[in-house]
């Protein structure tokens, strides 16, 4: 038998042999005797042929994969996906969809997609669209959108929605969900728009609303933490590719070229360290997670003269979070922030580049050519990519499938390849970030061949940073086997992954040939008793 504990935001739900599910709230936890509705979908024609479409209550899926004989089974999170019974009525359904923080590609198809699949799938046509961020809720006019004002948008870059930092004004964005009779909100957005999204979820539950608040996660820097990757990070990556391959073109028609090529990555560094894994042209990537120094011996400089004695030329990939502290030394500390309260950064790049071009004139030691290339918000502007066209797809549809399922508090995410709802806590605890004791940075060192400019110091303080609990315990990027493996698989692992080829999945599907059929591998069964995961009974 299982125990459970929970609050507004943790539900835990404990079984034996160390099996332990963070469950999502469900609109049931706090209001009493609502009404169910067999779901539409069961006589949509493109699903009711589908034997096993309805995800079965007890599904959920290990945050870890890989685990020894006598481990524990770990954290699972509530698998996504359509339930049999709706807590709504899709005619009294009203949603609205909003997008804040910076761009990043896909957001106009996760809109579409939300649009299309609570039409499509559900039968809902009453949906507003926020105009520009948290503060359209109380300070701009709505958009009403319909699948065939979505139509194309895919196509296109940035949100057709419009976004913004700051503006999020808690009591204010309630009254107006409350005002406009707004039942589902779908949020799209980083780690501070998932922030957002949970002092929302917390007044609507204190109001005792039935509105439910589905967390879509957006992170062109892939900083956050639980989820197998952010959509629109593949299409970033390779769109990267494009200025590196410039960088590297202008550097080796000179010579003793050198190509600077600035990514984002405010603090962490996955597409500055992806970007170059996949190019092969880089000779030198810096992250904000790994320090670096530049005089000296071991220092940028000392390898930037090597490599251009070596090669003739040489490309650099600098995060824009990287080496900031070395900039605060160097100029004038500057402590802005945005709307939002993140702290604005100085140029790292050009800072970067006027440094090396100075060092080499003052030691007139070499003649350098060198070129600085900022290609930040072109990577972030573009549309998404196919795969990642399809990833958003099968995010929005998930959420659609929450929020009519009457979960509530969530977001959904890929989670070892399986589409899953994630409390709002375990999103916001912490931020994701390259560990460069893993074995991702190892391969990236060892594909550049470029020193780790790590001291001793910096070396233990690495180490004693993985240890910290936040890290270990999560099985992710850290360095204990699960971390080791999990780092390694975002790149391979990146669409729906249900059917992703690890040694579980395998088994898991040749387990289960009955759930083949769905591309979900779902399973059908007659739910009976309370809906689909209440959260306080798991049988094991
Ligand atoms: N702790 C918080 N509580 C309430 N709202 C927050 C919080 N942090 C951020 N927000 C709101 O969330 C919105 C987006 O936050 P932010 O600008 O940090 O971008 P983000 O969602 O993290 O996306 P990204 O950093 O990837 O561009 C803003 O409107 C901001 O006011
Ligand atoms: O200039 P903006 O729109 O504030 O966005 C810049 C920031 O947004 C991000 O792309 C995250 O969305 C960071 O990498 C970057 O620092
Ligand atoms: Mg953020």
């Amino acid at each position: 038998m299982a125990s459970s504990d929970s609050d507004s935001q943790l539900k835990i739900v404990h079984g034996e042999a160390g099996y332990i599910l963070e469950d999502v709230p469900h609109f049931s936890d706090y209001i009493p005797n609502l009404r169910t509705f067999p779901n539409p979908l069961r006589s949509n024609p493109a699903y009711s042929v589908v034997k096993q479409y309805f995800v079965h209550m007890d599904d959920t899926v290990p945050q870890k994969v890989v685990v020894h004989k006598d481990g524990p089974r770990g954290v699972h999170f509530r698998r996504a996906g359509p339930r049999q019974k709706v807590y709504f009525n899709s005619d009294d359904v009203h949603a609205c969809i909003v997008t804040c923080g910076g761009l990043c590609p896909g957001l106009n198809t996760v809109i579409r997609e939300i649009v299309c699949g609570l039409s499509y799938m559900y039968g809902v046509n009453k949906v507003l669209g926020i105009d520009g961020g948290y503060r359209g809720f109380y300070s701009k006019n709505t958009i009403t959108l319909t699948p065939k004002v979505v139509n194309d948008i895919h196509k296109r870059g940035g949100t057709i929605l419009g976004t913004s930092r700051g503006g999020h004004d808690t009591s204010k964005i309630v009254d107006s969900i409350q005002d406009r009779g707004i039942n589902q909100v779908y949020i799209i957005g980083g780690d501070g728009t998932q922030r957002g999204a949970a002092v929302i979820y917390e007044e609507v539950r204190r109001r005792g609303l039935k509105v439910a608040i589905a967390g879509i996660p957006k992170t062109i820097d892939n900083d956050i933490p639980v989820i197998d990757k952010s959509f629109g990070f593949d299409t970033a990556v390779e769109e990267a590719q494009r200025a590196i391959n410039a960088a590297h073109v202008e550097a080796e028609s000179i010579e003793n070229g050198i190509g600077v090529v600035k990514l984002m990555g405010r603090y962490s560094g996955f597409i500055a360290m992806y970007a170059t894994l996949a190019s092969r042209d880089v000779d030198c990537c810096l992250i904000p997670e790994s320090p670096f120094y530049l005089e000296g011996k071991g220092g940028l400089f000392e390898f930037i003269e090597k490599r251009l004695k070596e090669n003739g030329h040489m490309v650099i990939v600098i995060a824009e979070g990287a080496g900031q502290d070395l900039l605060t030394e160097s100029m004038q500390a500057m402590d802005e922030k945005d709307a939002s309260g993140n702290k604005l950064l100085q140029d790292v790049g050009l800072w970067i580049s006027h440094k090396i071009k100075d060092h080499f004139a003052r030691k007139n030691k070499m003649a350098i050519n060198l070129k600085y290339i900022d290609p930040t918000y072109m990577i972030r502007a573009i549309p998404s990519n196919a795969s990642d066209n399809v990833y958003c797809t099968l995010l929005a549809q998930s959420a659609v499938h929450g929020a009519m399922a009457g979960y509530t508090g969530f977001t959904v995410g890929l989670v070892n390849g399986r589409h899953t709802y994630i409390p709002f806590n375990r999103i916001i605890e912490r931020q994701n970030k390259v560990v460069i004791t893993d074995r991702m940075w190892a391969r990236l060192l060892s594909s550049t061949n470029q020193p780790s400019f790590l001291s001793p110091k910096d070396y233990d303080e690495a180490k004693k940073a993985e240890q910290a609990p936040t890290q270990l315990l999560e099985g992710d990027n850290c360095n204990d086997v699960d971390g080791a493996e999990k780092t390694e698989e975002p790149p391979t692992q990146l669409l729906d992954g249900d059917n992703c080829n690890d040694v579980d999945e395998a088994e898991k599907t040749e387990q289960l040939p009955t759930q083949l059929l769905e591309g979900d591998n779902l399973k059908y069964e007659q739910e009976s008793g309370s809906h689909a995961g209440n959260g306080t009974k798991t049988e094991n």
